[in-house]
């Protein structure tokens, strides 16, 4: 039986033009900087959204920790979502690693107020750590993959900078997000200091995310990385792919999003009822009267479907360059017959 796998976007796999430009790829030693398909990955990446400088990183929770590592001194406090991945999902990396607290604030609509921001800013005082960084995520996992309009990316942006505080995106999904809101990549993250998104997501690269920010941001980055053991070698291979991943996977989500969409108009179960339909997620409010959710995944995996648990009684679906109309035909089907 064929496995519908639905569970999230990191599970693509790399096209044949990725392994195809894989195996020729011309590479070179990278921590001495000779690697030239890194380099130019780097460089259109850099060009792409907008920033002077970009690193090949090897995920995006490795981005997001250079990024708060980069940006602060221990014993800062950052501020950022309570539903944000870099909050639940990151191992507590920026506690162990970076060497700073977390302030977190409501960002259940998928970013904070300015209100509550203003209020988390910490002012000059002997008993207070500084505020060392704001984070904000576009598109919001958490929210439901909700893409968070620019109006609000600058506001909360030019507030913090008032206070003289940078700003970091986790972009992971940011190609999603500019294709939800119809807007260029570069208007979208252009006031943020640093930005990091995913290719080995939705951009099905096998591995790797881009971090990137000023030239200067990203020098102390990329020996942030090498203290990490970070650095690679003739990283050029999966280069070649994130290269295919940027150049030909970017105006393909769209498709991702219809077939969101169609899963979204098209369920009509017993079992569960639409929660929200964002960009490439859908979220399912499972009835916990005939189905524990739990039971439900495991009922579903055994039909071939696979779906992530996103609440006591939510289920995630991610739709993604491995999902056709056809599987969405059959997942509707599979959730009637339940
Ligand atoms: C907003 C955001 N930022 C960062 C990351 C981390 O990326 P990786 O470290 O997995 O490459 C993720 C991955 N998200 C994954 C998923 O959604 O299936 C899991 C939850 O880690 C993310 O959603």
């Amino acid at each position: 039986m064929k496995v519908i796998d639905l569970r999230s976007d990191t599970v693509t796999k790399p096209t044949t033009k990725m392994r195809e430009v894989m195996a020729y790829a011309e590479v070179g030693d990278d921590v001495y900087g000779e690697d030239p398909t890194i380099n130019k990955l780097e460089q259109k990446a850099a060009e792409l959204v907008g920033k002077e400088a970009a690193l090949f990183v090897a995920s995006g929770t490795m981005g997001n920790l250079l990024a708060v590592m980069t940006h602060t001194q221990p014993g800062n406090e950052i501020i950022l979502g309570k539903n944000s991945h870099i909050f639940q999902y990151e191992v507590g990396g920026l506690a162990k690693l970076a060497g700073v607290q977390a302030r977190t604030l409501d960002d259940s609509e998928g970013i904070f107020s300015t209100k509550d921001l203003l209020s988390a800013i910490r002012g000059e005082d002997i008993h207070y750590p500084e505020s060392g960084l704001v984070c904000l995520e576009n598109t919001h996992n958490k929210a439901g993959g909700v893409a968070i309009p620019k109006n609000k990316i600058d506001e909360i942006s030019k507030t913090a900078h008032q206070h003289n505080i940078p700003v970091h995106l986790d972009g992971a999904r940011i190609f999603n997000a500019v294709t939800e809101l119809e807007e260029q990549v570069i208007d979208l993250v252009a006031e943020v200091d640093s930005v990091m998104f995913c290719l080995s997501k939705g951009l099905a690269a096998p591995v790797g995310s881009i971090l990137a920010g000023t030239q200067e941001f990203i020098d102390k980055a990329r020996k942030n990385r090498k203290m990490l053991g970070g650095g690679m070698r003739q990283a050029g291979i999966l280069a070649a792919a994130a290269l295919v991943a940027i150049e030909e996977m970017i105006d393909r989500l769209a498709l991702d999003h219809d077939l969101a969409k169609k899963l979204a108009e098209g369920i009509d179960s017993k079992v569960v009822t639409l929660e929200s339909v964002n960009s490439n997620f859908v979220i399912l409010k499972v009835n916990e009267q005939l189905y524990d959710t739990k039971g439900l995944i495991t009922e579903l995996d055994r039909k071939g479907i696979k779906v992530s648990q996103f609440g006591s009684d939510l289920l995630r679906v991610v739709t993604h360059k491995d999902i056709s109309k056809e599987d969405i035909d059959r997942v509707i089907d599979i959730f009637s017959e339940l």
